[in-house]
């Protein structure tokens, strides 16, 4: 359908404004990484803190996102693009309402991150790429997802049947095999920190 009689409309009071009144700039953690690396503890746990610092934040998660607004989308290359475009159009609206938004989604594909790193300003993006290898994450398997998979369970299991493709640039880099969940926190704060997301 076109969107030819369609205009975008400047709203009254903007992003700055909004954010401004948790003395913070707004933005999206984009945490890639493969199941049971880590995206979720380390996205849950920074958002505590954050939370404890009075700013104002909201927590995208796969499992959650897929069992609404996503229901009906599987694991196939064409759901998987749908399911990070639908998100990266979310996380822009919550960065328009002037929050820092954590998205945690395996988001497997470099493309479909970049474009969502396009939606947005520049600063407005922080990859966070939870790296965590393979082998680490079988073992900790805290769904019994990978059991399931290498049973042939589970097709299109990313890492198994289906492609992970390793930011090689992201802004922040954590290796979960070689730290514990809050010095990763810690990272993450001291990030947002020393750039100023904090304030405003
Ligand atoms: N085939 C397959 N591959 C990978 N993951 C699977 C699959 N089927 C179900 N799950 C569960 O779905 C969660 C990942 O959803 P995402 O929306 O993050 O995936 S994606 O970004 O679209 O690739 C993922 O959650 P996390 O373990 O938190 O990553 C799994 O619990
Ligand atoms: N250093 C670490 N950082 C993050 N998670 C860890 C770490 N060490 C062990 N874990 C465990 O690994 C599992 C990661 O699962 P989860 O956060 O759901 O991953 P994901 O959201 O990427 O699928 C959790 O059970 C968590 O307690």
């Amino acid at each position: 359908m076109s969107n030819e009689n369609i205009v975008w409309h400047e709203h009254h009071v903007s992003k700055k404004q909004r954010a401004k009144i948790k003395e913070q700039k707004s933005c999206i953690l984009w945490f890639t990484g493969l199941s049971g690396s880590g995206k979720s503890t380390i996205a849950n746990a920074v958002e505590v803190k954050l939370n404890e610092m009075g700013k104002h934040t909201y927590l995208l998660d796969g499992d959650n996102i897929r069992l609404g607004l996503n229901a009906g989308l599987g694991f196939s290359e064409e759901e998987r693009v749908e399911n990070i475009r639908r998100i990266g159009e979310v996380s822009k609206l919550f960065v328009d309402a002037g929050m820092i938004v954590l998205s945690a989604f395996i988001s497997p594909f470099k493309q479909e991150r970049e474009k969502v790193r396009k939606l947005v300003k520049k600063s407005e993006f922080i990859e966070v790429f939870i790296d965590t290898p393979l082998e680490v994450c079988q073992s900790r398997d805290p769904k019994g997802l990978y059991k399931k998979a290498q049973k042939g369970e589970i097709p299109n299991f990313t890492g198994i049947s289906s492609p992970y493709e390793a930011p090689k640039k992201a802004e922040i880099h954590i290796k979960t095999d070689k730290i514990l969940v809050e010095e990763s926190v810690q990272i993450i704060i001291e990030y947002l920190q020393e750039r100023g997301y904090l304030e405003c």
